[in-house]
């Protein structure tokens, strides 16, 4: 099923937040998703949403002092009782807003810390928070960056992810497959996604170089989209790429969906 959100964290960032709902309403979405939410009172956020007559379907956990670089803190040493109240938060405010999953952020490896070591502590954080959200009906999702973008990211792509997972061994955690990621690590975006289509709970998309709009770069989003809409897949599919001030015609990709 093919069925897009817009990423108010990339798109009509011109605008304030409750205005970007809106935007992105009349410009037909159905769903939006945030980065980080955490700046407006869920309630706020939730009025606005049903407003607009759009739902929240992603947000992410806290990770850490993302504008100063850090990309997540649930692989530091040092950094749990941080990362759990983070996760109590982001499961606040996915039950606030009806919103049926978060992402988590693993993080930077530090300097002068062994990946073995980061990777127990995102290991046992990620059991105590799949468990922490399963009781509260919210689904976990983790997701690799690319290693251009994010070069001590400690899951450099997707076969770190699939891995992951397994480690992790909870049911609620699972693969959220970003387009613009995947194809910046190498991978054959439509064979990757459909190989692992049974433990992915969100989409997202942009375009690879510049993670723009599709039509900007060099993926074939027509034959992705068309694929997607029949395949099993019963999530959202994630509009996020960067543009601040959308026009009438800059949706156009959706026609071709
Ligand atoms: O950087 C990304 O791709 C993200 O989804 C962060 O939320």
């Amino acid at each position: 099923m093919l069925r897009f959100s817009a990423n108010i964290s990339t798109l009509f960032t011109a605008l304030p937040v409750a205005e970007r709902i809106q935007a992105a309403a009349r410009a037909g979405f159905k769903a939006v998703e945030m980065q980080f939410p955490y700046d407006l009172p869920a309630a706020t956020l939730r009025e606005a949403a049903h407003k607009a007559g759009v739902e929240f379907v992603l947000i992410n956990i806290p990770a850490g002092d993302f504008a100063g670089g850090e990309r997540g803190i649930a692989c530091l040493p040092g950094r749990e009782a941080e990362f759990l109240r983070g996760v109590r938060l982001a499961g606040d405010y996915a039950n606030t807003l009806g919103c049926p999953r978060v992402n988590c952020l693993a993080g930077n490896l530090p300097e002068g810390e062994t990946p073995e070591q980061c990777w127990d502590v995102l290991v046992e954080n990620l059991r105590l928070a799949a468990d922490m959200l399963t009781v509260r009906g919210v689904q976990l999702l983790v997701e690799p960056l690319n290693r251009a973008d994010n070069p001590r990211f400690i899951l450099n792509g997707y076969p770190d992810a699939d891995a992951l997972l397994t480690a992790v061994g909870k049911d609620n955690l699972t693969l959220q497959y970003d387009t613009y990621h995947a194809h910046a690590g190498g991978e054959d975006v439509l064979e990757g996604l459909t190989k692992r289509l049974m433990r992915i709970g969100h989409i997202q998309f942009s375009d690879y170089p510049g993670r723009g709009a599709p039509g900007t770069g060099e993926l074939n989003f027509p034959r992705l989209f068309r694929a997607i809409r029949n395949l099993p897949y019963e999530g959202w599919t994630g509009a996020e790429y960067l543009c601040p001030s959308p026009g009438p015609g800059d949706f156009a990709w959706t026609a071709a969906a």
